[in-house]
């Protein structure tokens, strides 16, 4: 039989790999040397309180910590953003081995993971629901992740996922400062985006931290013993959970440094 599956699915998602008439698409190649100096972009704000964390949870792309965003108590402001916006959750996407597994690439280098911590503009949208439909609804912040030394603060994370280790698990997880997983140094691009999965509308800022932060192989791959499918479900191991690269279009990635 001729495969009439639609080659421009991607597999993960059964969904459109371009979103038609989508023209600012994410993730996408940073060519460094194409990427702007804006001057007048200030420096990021982040300030979380710890105990705004709520739970872990396997929602069958990836794991999510996810926060308390009823109150202003975890927000960001400054940098491109001309509003605060409130942390909802973070998460990140891997590969099946180190060499690739981020969204975002630098000069068409992949890094083996990237967190992504998601925040919405609380300020003008009364929820993240009515946030997630509007150009400028959304602040992502991005930082790679790449092979190296063990990082003490993601191991609290590393040690929480067998236990949600399929489809729809959750656990309780009290207190977590999510800052300690941004690199200290300022330096970041930004550009206008969207969401890297389903309904991948075109909200998001996007900030992507210059500098990674340094993980070891075996918390690499404890990411990788997480699975896509519920208990009693065939497992499927839940890696290469990134979305293909997008095309730039009409943009310009600005830089905060020279
Ligand atoms: N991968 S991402 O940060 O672009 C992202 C964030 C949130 C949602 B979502 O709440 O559906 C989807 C993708
Ligand atoms: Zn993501």
């Amino acid at each position: 039989r001729k495969n009439t599956r639609n080659a421009s699915l991607h597999p993960l998602w059964q969904s459109p790999l371009t979103i038609p008439g989508g023209t600012r698409q994410s993730p996408i190649n940073i060519q460094w040397r194409d990427s702007v100096y804006d001057p007048f972009l200030k420096p990021l704000k982040i300030s979380y309180d710890p105990t705004t964390c709520l739970h872990i949870w396997n929602n069958g792309y990836s794991f999510l910590v996810e926060f308390d965003d009823s109150t202003d108590r975890s927000i960001i402001v400054g940098g491109p953003l001309e509003n605060q916006y409130r942390l909802k959750q973070f998460h990140f996407h891997w590969g099946a081995i180190n060499d690739w597994g981020s969204e975002h690439t630098v000069d068409s280098k992949f890094y083996p993971a990237e967190l992504h911590l998601v925040h919405w503009n609380a300020v003008e949208y009364p929820n993240f629901e009515e946030a997630v439909m509007e150009g400028n609804g959304l602040a992502v912040i991005g930082v790679f992740l790449k092979l190296g030394a063990r990082h003490e603060g993601l191991q609290t994370l590393v040690d929480a996922l067998p236990a949600v280790r399929h489809k729809d698990t959750v656990i309780e997880f009290d207190v977590f400062d999510p800052s300690c997983l941004i690199p200290s140094c300022p330096d970041y691009w930004t550009y206008a985006g969207s969401l890297t999965t389903p309904p991948l509308t075109e909200s998001v800022t996007w900030i992507i931290k210059k500098k990674p932060i340094e993980v070891d192989e075996d918390q690499l791959e404890a990411f990788r013993t997480l699975l896509f499918t519920s208990d009693g479900e065939e497992e499927r191991r839940m890696v290469d959970n990134f979305r293909p690269l997008q095309p730039l279009m009409n943009r310009t990635v600005r830089s905060s440094f020279h």
